[in-house]
């Protein structure tokens, strides 16, 4: 359960007076998200989304995200809002954390991925980074290619809890890596973590993004290939190419890749499967024991890495 902040009943008021949203009703911890503290407030006038950010957001940040996700929402991308208060801000404090409410969507995540869902992941992603092409703040992603050797050494003495030779692997991966990365790719607004629990439906439609949280300036493809992580592969490991198919084709409907874009998404698919493999390895390793939040499985991000080590054209994502 990501509740790391609570919020008292007097503080919760107190906060809540510097809006215009009505007497709130009821305030309660939202169980999912690994992040920051979300609560559903409930009040005369509807849902909202109370956030609290916590330890990975680095809040001088935090006008970048809540700015972002105004204007995404202003060029028509189903995604929360800010709500200002009477000030005219976005952003105040709760409990000593940086707080914000945010408009609540509507819609469920689905647990079970569907080919359907699929087909429209590819397009609202598109729309998403067509969207974001005139924001006109940027952020650097300090969880890419050169973020990962400074969470590999903060992991590296442990690693073996893990996997035996997960050290090993790693090492010799971001070297590759590395001296790989492309340097000329399309770069623009992604999101950065464009996971199936950060997605919405209702029925089949995508009916919302929320989780904006990593969003960066960075290769709009690498965002593509974190989706092809997250979104195509089968509970037994197996890779979904048609899922793949589905998903890459409606994007390119909307925005078409080129060809340098499709034969790079294969490396990029390896380094999108090293930052989660990263970033779950130092959180199963660092997460304080009894902390109510559920660690998530670095081992099937070392798994899709070595499925893509083992790609060698963007074929094999279904595509020609
Ligand atoms: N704007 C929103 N509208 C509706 N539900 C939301 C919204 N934002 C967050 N949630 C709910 O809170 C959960 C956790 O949110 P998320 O942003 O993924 O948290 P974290 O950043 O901590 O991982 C989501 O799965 C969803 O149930
Ligand atoms: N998507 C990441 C973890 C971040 O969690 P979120 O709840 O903020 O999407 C992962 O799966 O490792």
């Amino acid at each position: 359960m990501a509740v790391y902040t609570e919020v008292s009943d007097d503080e919760l008021e107190d906060f809540a007076a510097e809006y215009d949203i009505g007497q709130v009703v009821s305030c309660k911890g939202i169980a999912e998200g690994v992040e920051n503290t979300n609560y559903l407030l409930q009040t005369e006038q509807g849902n909202y989304i109370l956030t609290l950010y916590e330890k990975r957001v680095n809040p001088e940040e935090l006008p970048f995200f809540l700015g972002l996700m105004e204007h995404l929402a202003a060029q028509g991308l189903a995604c929360p809002t800010p709500i200002k208060g009477r000030d005219g801000k976005a952003l105040r404090n709760l409990c000593g954390r940086p707080a914000a409410i945010v408009s609540f969507l509507k819609g469920m995540w689905s647990r079970r991925i569907t080919l359907g869902h699929c087909a429209e992941l590819g397009p609202a992603m598109a729309s998403m980074h067509r969207a974001g092409a005139d924001f006109p703040l940027t952020r650097a992603n300090n969880l890419s290619v050169a973020g990962w050797r400074p969470l590999f050494d903060a992991i590296r003495p442990r690693a073996a809890e893990i996997k035996s030779d997960l050290e090993e692997m790693i090492e010799d991966e971001l070297a590759y890596l590395e001296s790989h990365w492309p340097k000329t790719l399309p770069v623009g607004l992604i999101h950065a973590d464009l996971f199936p629990d950060n997605v919405f439906f209702i029925g089949d439609r995508l009916s919302g993004i929320i989780d904006f949280y990593f969003a960066c300036t960075d290769i709009l493809a690498y965002d593509i290939a974190i989706c092809l992580n997250a979104w195509c592969f089968e509970d037994d490991g197996a890779f979904n190419a048609t899922k793949a198919r589905l998903m890459l084709n409606g994007y390119r409907k909307v925005r078409p890749l080129s060809d340098e874009e499709l034969q790079a998404l294969p490396l990029l698919a390896r380094g999108a499967a090293m930052r989660f493999l990263l970033t779950r390895s130092y959180d199963w390793l660092n997460t304080p024991a009894g902390a109510m939040v559920k660690r998530k499985d670095p081992m099937e991000y070392y798994r899709k890495l070595r499925f893509h080590q083992g790609v060698t054209g963007p074929g094999q994502y279904g595509i020609e």
